[in-house]
């Protein structure tokens, strides 16, 4: 009863407060969500516990299968794999751009992998890069439970700096390889994405006929891809922002004028 007595005065006082600062209160509200849910996330993404869910419970040999997999388990778990919404974005990416040379920096479980590399075509080839060795053997034994070959696809354990100035070594023998990379999705580590875009680049590895690079942004934050499209927004001679959704940006990369007559 005390309390009551006690809490009734207050009504108007928290009304007026709310009122006057409704929008920093769910400003900091929205903070606050943001920070348990990143925090929450590093430290109960397992990804031997989603290896050990997909491998069990899909039907071995059938992508959307695996995938359909993944998307379970991502409802119940804490999980990186790319989202619905990034996820519709990069197939009709790679519907479109129909790379036959593909890179991926940031492999996890291979949830991506498995997007990108039933959308190639006959002779595509995808070379994925994850820094972690225990990630890089369970997603590569799901890229296998998938039902791909390794004429398909190459694991590389390393990080994406150490990677870059051998991959002209790890795609030397494939047909077309000259022509560098069609298409480039970037989710390993946002500040390695603009060193890593300029090492590609002087590598020569970046298809000059036209690539496309994806830059997930899992945070939403402006800021933590803001420095790749400045980059490439004062380089408007071989780069343009294709699209900037807050999750992903699409950026082409393109040396060689395509209506030559
Ligand atoms: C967000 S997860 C990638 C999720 C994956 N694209 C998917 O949708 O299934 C990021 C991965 O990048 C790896 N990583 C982080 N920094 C890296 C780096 N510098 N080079 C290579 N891999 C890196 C992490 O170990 C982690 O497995």
């Amino acid at each position: 009863m005390w309390l009551v007595a006690v809490s009734v005065p207050l009504i108007p006082v928290v009304i007026v407060a709310f009122s006057r600062y409704g929008g920093l209160f769910t400003a900091l509200c929205h903070r606050a969500l943001a920070w348990t849910h990143r925090v929450l996330l590093r430290r109960k993404v397992c990804v031997r516990s989603t290896h050990a869910y997909v491998f069990s419970n899909c039907t071995h040999g059938k992508v959307d299968s695996v995938l359909e997999t993944f998307d379970l388990y991502g409802n119940t778990h804490p999980s990186l794999s790319i989202s619905p919404q990034m996820s519709a974005v990069l197939d009709e990416a790679v519907m479109r751009v129909r790379p036959s040379l593909v890179l991926e920096l940031g492999m996890h479980c291979g949830y991506s992998s498995v997007r990108l590399l039933r959308l190639l075509p006959p002779a595509g080839r995808l070379v994925t890069v994850e820094v972690d060795p225990v990630t890089a053997e369970l997603g590569e034994e799901i890229l296998l439970v998938a039902g791909f070959k390794h004429s398909q696809f190459q694991v590389l354990t390393s990080s994406s700096a150490r990677a870059i100035p051998t991959l002209r070594l790890h795609v030397g023998a494939d047909k077309g390889a000259s022509e560098g990379f069609g298409l480039v999705l970037m989710d390993h580590d946002p500040q390695q994405y603009l060193p890593d875009l300029i090492a590609l680049e002087r590598e020569e590895l970046l298809s000059p006929s036209g690539c496309t690079i994806l830059l997930i942004n899992r945070t939403q934050r402006h800021g933590d891809v803001g420095d790749v499209v400045a980059h490439v927004s004062g380089r408007s001679d071989f780069y343009s922002v294709r699209s900037e959704h807050c999750f992903m940006v699409e950026i082409v990369y393109c040396r060689k004028p395509t209506n030559v007559l």
